[in-house]
């Protein structure tokens, strides 16, 4: 078991990077507690199989630490490391049944083969392979080949960590579901750390505690699904978590609060000084279209805006409308007036977020 800690790690796959988009991995402090349930979740790109081969040790970082506990694993080869991996594609042997593939990374270590058989019937109980365990590899589904890869990772007594990489990206939609819930099975089972690599945010948050969130070869956010949907920490987040993702404009600031196209949108005095003192024109605000008020009728309180489209989603709707010029999405509930022309919005201070650097501006409490 072990708590899995990366200490200013970067990486690049050039020999001599000379900025920030040559790194695959930027400049990252992290840290995976033992027993955790995470997701690594983000684009196509972004750095996450990077990361998991530098964790596993197929990969050696160009710069930082790989720290498992207390020790400083960047030396030692994969097969010392006691870290499982579970790809995209199953890595079993065709022409070996179940048993034997199960039993393989036991026998590779040399455990007794009286201590073999009892640990390949409990993992294959587990993942409900009982049934298979004398079949050859190469006639099964993909599922079950993939459900044997996972159980070679678990047999290992010794493993501290299980990296999945995409696991069920071969696996048919409806049999999606069932296998990350053995998975969830299997982590309160086992308390053993996994880290499931996707860039399916529902897959995410079905599986994971706490999803940290990748973006260009950083982690801009770790946290609960909600903490990610209720406060991204990052544009990016808006964006990515969310469907349709978090309405962005940009604004000035002026002395009475942010001004956009005309109009000041009013802050308080603290959020202003600290936007203020961040010396940026980068300034954003952020608003999820769940969070968007729309009000029955006109009223001193909301802005009109122009409805352009409403798109019925089954149990609500999506409803994109104009804002002095800046289009941006509001969901309606399944018994709300639908607005035709106009319509008049309202943004809720809580649920109002200011970017700076596309990074969130939280003003502390002291400051208040
Ligand atoms: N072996 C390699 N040599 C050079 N560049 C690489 C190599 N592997 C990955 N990259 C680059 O590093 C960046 C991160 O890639 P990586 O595969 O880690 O991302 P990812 O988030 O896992 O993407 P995907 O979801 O598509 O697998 C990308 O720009 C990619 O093109």
């Amino acid at each position: 078991m072990a708590q899995i800690t990366l200490n200013a790690l970067a990486h690049s796959y050039m020999p001599n990077p000379s900025g920030d988009a040559d790194y695959a991995i930027r400049h990252m402090q992290h840290v995976w507690e033992q027993g955790g349930a995470y997701a690594l979740l983000g684009p196509s790109g972004c750095g996450k199989s990077t990361l998991l081969n530098i964790i596993s040790g197929l990969l050696a970082p160009s710069e930082g630490e790989v720290v498992f506990d207390d020790r400083i694993v960047n030396d030692l080869p994969p097969e010392e490391r006691n870290i499982a991996q579970v790809f995209q594609f199953p890595v079993i042997y065709d022409t070996m049944t179940v048993f034997d593939n199960l039993a393989f990374p036991l026998r590779n270590m040399k455990v007794p083969e009286h201590k073999v058989a009892p640990k390949v019937h409990e993992v294959a109980d587990i993942l409900d392979l009982t049934k298979l365990l004398k079949r050859k590899a190469k006639g099964l589904s993909a599922d079950e080949k993939q459900k044997v890869s996972m159980g070679r990772g678990l047999v290992r007594d010794d493993v501290s960590a299980i990296l999945f990489d995409e696991p069920l990206t071969v696996i048919d939609p409806q049999l999606k579901w069932k296998l990350r819930r053995k998975l969830k099975q299997i982590h309160e089972q086992f308390n053993i750390t996994m880290v499931y690599v996707t860039h399916d945010q529902l897959e995410a948050s079905t599986f994971a505690d706490k999803i940290a969130l990748m973006y260009e070869g950083q982690i801009v956010q770790f946290g609960s699904p909600r903490e990610l949907f209720e406060n991204p920490a990052h544009t990016f987040v808006g964006y990515f978590i969310g469907s349709p993702g978090m309405n962005f404009i940009p604004v000035t600031l002026n002395d009475h609060g942010f001004e956009f196209a005309g109009l000041t949108l009013p802050a308080s005095n603290a959020l202003m000084s600290q936007v203020r003192s961040m010396g940026s024109d980068n300034i954003k605000l952020g608003i999820r279209p769940e969070f968007v008020h729309v009000w029955d009728d006109k009223n001193d309180e909301a802005y009109e805006v122009s409805v352009r489209d409403i798109e019925d989603l089954g149990t609500y709707r999506i409803m994109s409308f104009e804002f002095r010029g800046t289009v941006m999405k509001a969901r309606l509930h399944e018994d709300q007036k639908l607005p035709s022309k106009k319509a008049w919005i309202s943004f809720p201070e809580q649920w109002l977020k200011v970017y700076v650097n596309e990074f969130l501006v939280e003003v502390n409490d002291e400051q208040n």
